[in-house]
């Protein structure tokens, strides 16, 4: 096995109409890894996929994927689900999927038995033998995403793959997600709901404005902002809002406000001495949507005139 990494992406740059859509991006996904593409609606998201796998033609930088510069000579190695959804509506489940499966070299049995266990295992047993067009959007999405992985990918590309599902489907494709990392498949994923990336993914990209503005762990992501206390007093006398740092913010009988430089200590002292009291106090990470805000927010800030 080769020390390239899966995906490498260097000044990954595209053009529409004119316009630089794609401005740069420097990608790079080791093997095993659950790796997240974020980034607000019109980011580069879809764009930055397809020229990774070698849908479209970068105009600048390059890509690789298992170090091959030729993505689609690579093409019975990945699995891809595209923005685009779309099964033929007269198939049953399960010959969607061997369908699929036949399409990247598999054979059309091993496909069938595939694709019930498949089904089985992601908790559709019941959709086995129904016709697409008979299923819910949601539910021939999940089939779509097993006919995209039943020839076992090494590499499994998903574009937006949870948009579009409700929260016991969603639920089953981060379940499926871990366990194609669990049988050795290195994922790849976009989205804009940061919850999903928070729980899965390794390390995550944050695009904005086609520009890559953040890479690194959710943790290093989290990072990006101060930890934050919630400290609920026990008296609320008039002058507690002065004693808090300014940008305190009423939640019902409790304040959040950003951890002071010096600590909480010193503030805790002078709440106790005026009589406020401790009724309660947590010390709070900010979670990857509010780090995703403030990285994204930096970025609309930085480009308006
Ligand atoms: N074929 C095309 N021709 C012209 N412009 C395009 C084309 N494809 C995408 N764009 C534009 O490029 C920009 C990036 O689009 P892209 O679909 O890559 O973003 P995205 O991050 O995937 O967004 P979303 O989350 O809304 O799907 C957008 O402004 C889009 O309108």
């Amino acid at each position: 096995m080769s020390d390239d990494p899966v995906v490498r992406a260097t000044d990954l740059s595209k053009f529409f109409n004119g316009r630089l859509v794609v401005d740069g991006i420097d990608l790079e996904v080791t093997r095993g890894m659950i790796y997240g593409v974020l980034g607000p609606n019109g980011a580069g998201k879809t764009t930055t996929l397809r020229m990774l796998l070698g849908i479209l033609e970068p105009d600048r930088g390059s890509r690789a994927i298992f170090g091959n510069a030729n993505p689609r000579a690579e093409g019975d190695r990945i699995g891809y689900l595209p923005e685009e959804r779309g099964l033929y509506p007269q198939m049953k489940a399960r010959e969607a999927i061997a369908f699929m499966g036949a399409l990247r070299g598999l054979g059309w049995k091993e496909g069938r038995v595939r694709a019930a266990e498949m089904l089985e295992a992601a908790g559709l047993g019941h959709a086995v033998d129904a016709k697409i067009r008979k299923l819910s959007k949601g539910m021939a999405q999940l089939v779509q995403l097993l006919g995209s992985i039943v020839h076992r990918p090494d590499l499994i590309v998903l574009d937006e793959p949870f948009s579009g599902l409700d929260p016991v489907n969603q639920e089953r494709l981060e379940a499926l997600i871990q366990a194609e990392r669990a049988r050795g498949a290195t994922v790849l994923f976009s989205t804009h709901v940061m919850a999903h990336a928070e729980r899965l993914c390794d390390r995550l990209a944050i695009i904005a404005g086609g520009r890559r503005r953040f890479e690194g762990t959710v943790d290093e992501a989290r990072g990006h902002l101060p930890m934050r206390a919630l400290y609920t007093p026990r008296s609320n006398a008039a002058d507690l809002a002065t004693l808090l740092p300014a940008d305190a913010e009423k939640l019902g009988t409790a304040y959040r406000f950003t951890l002071p430089h010096e600590g909480i200590e010193p503030l805790l002292e002078t709440l106790i001495a005026r009589g406020h009291g401790i009724a309660g106090l947590s010390i709070e990470r900010p979670g990857l949507h509010d780090a995703f805000v403030k990285i994204v927010g930096d970025t609309a800030r930085e480009v308006q005139p």
